[in-house]
């Protein structure tokens, strides 16, 4: 059974005004919690001259990439998916910042719902299956809203009628090396994840393995998203050969581009011109 998932949608979304648009630029929990990721300061070069850090760079970049993506949104939500520890959560929030989105979790969703304080507590005491239940309730609240960026829970692609609500908007997924994800998981533990949580054993390892095991059964659910995320992607095209060196930024900016791409691709050509069949943006949102 599902519990009062509308009035916790109610109740949360009360919290979302322009207080928490104070400063879009904000990195996610595991990366220094509501500290600014690019501060406008400057740093002496050897030369003695003063240059900029790259993050202001790389925070001009996601502010501009967020302005033009506005337009092609249109006001559609943007749903994140992708496998435990892809950074759903932390990219969703620095996405919502910047495009003055409000940003939601279906797991913390669920948990008000239920009304206990963890996803974890929520298996142990019920079962997945109505973990499952919910999710898809609060998903299906969620997409009668717009403005919003959702950072769903890894499993939420498996059930078609999520697809649905998804579908809606804009789906994203955040494709992620398994060996990353573990490296991720092991470093934050498994207490809040059921599906990963082992009572011994070195946890890279359990991690990895368990992860690959849902990878396997989940096949290509996540590839049902409208864009695909690949952080070796990203990393190839800076360079670097260890994704691990990509920031939630970089993946947001990254995804907003795809975003942009994604829309325009998929934009009706219309021959008749802006004057009879409507503005730009009035055929984008026909979507
Ligand atoms: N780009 C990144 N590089 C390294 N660690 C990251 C990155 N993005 C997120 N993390 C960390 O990985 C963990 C999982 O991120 P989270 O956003 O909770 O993922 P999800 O919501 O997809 O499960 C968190 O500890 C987070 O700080
Ligand atoms: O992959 C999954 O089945 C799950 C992912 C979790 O969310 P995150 O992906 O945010 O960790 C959470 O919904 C639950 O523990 C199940
Ligand atoms: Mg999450």
């Amino acid at each position: 059974m599902e519990a009062g998932v509308g009035l916790a949608l109610q109740s949360r979304a009360a919290g979302f005004g322009s207080a928490r648009r104070r400063s879009a630029l904000y990195g996610g929990e595991g990366w220094g919690g509501s500290k600014p990721v690019a501060p406008l300061r400057a740093k002496k070069s050897s030369g003695g001259h003063e240059t900029l850090y790259n993050s202001v760079d790389e925070a001009l970049l996601l502010k501009r990439k967020s302005e033009e993506v506005l337009f092609y949104l249109n006001g559609r939500c943007i749903y994140l998916v992708g496998m435990m520890g892809s950074g759903k959560s932390t990219v969703g929030k620095i996405m919502s910042e910047v495009l003055g989105y409000s940003f939601f979790d279906s797991d913390k969703l669920v948990e008000q719902a239920v009304g206990m304080p963890s996803v974890a507590q929520i298996f142990k005491v019920h079962s997945e299956a109505f973990f499952r239940d919910n999710e898809s309730s609060v998903l299906g609240d969620l997409s009668s809203m717009r403005r919003l960026v959702v950072a769903t829970g890894g499993g939420a692609v498996i059930r078609p009628v999520n697809w649905k609500y998804m579908k809606k908007g804009l789906s994203v997924w955040l494709d992620v090396p398994l060996d990353a994800l573990a490296r991720r998981i092991a470093k934050v533990g498994t207490a809040s994840r059921p599906l990963l949580d082992q009572p011994s054993g070195d946890p890279y390892t359990m991690a990895f393995s368990k992860l690959s095991m849902l990878a396997e059964q989940r096949g290509d659910a996540y590839a049902n998203a409208d864009v695909r995320v690949s952080l070796e992607e990203i990393a190839s095209k800076q360079g670097h050969d260890d994704v691990s060196k990509l920031t939630p930024t970089d993946i947001a900016i990254e995804s907003f581009h795809k975003i942009e791409n994604f829309v325009i691709e998929h934009t009706v050509n219309d021959p008749v011109g802006d004057s009879q069949a409507g503005s730009h943006a009035e055929r984008i949102q026909t979507l």
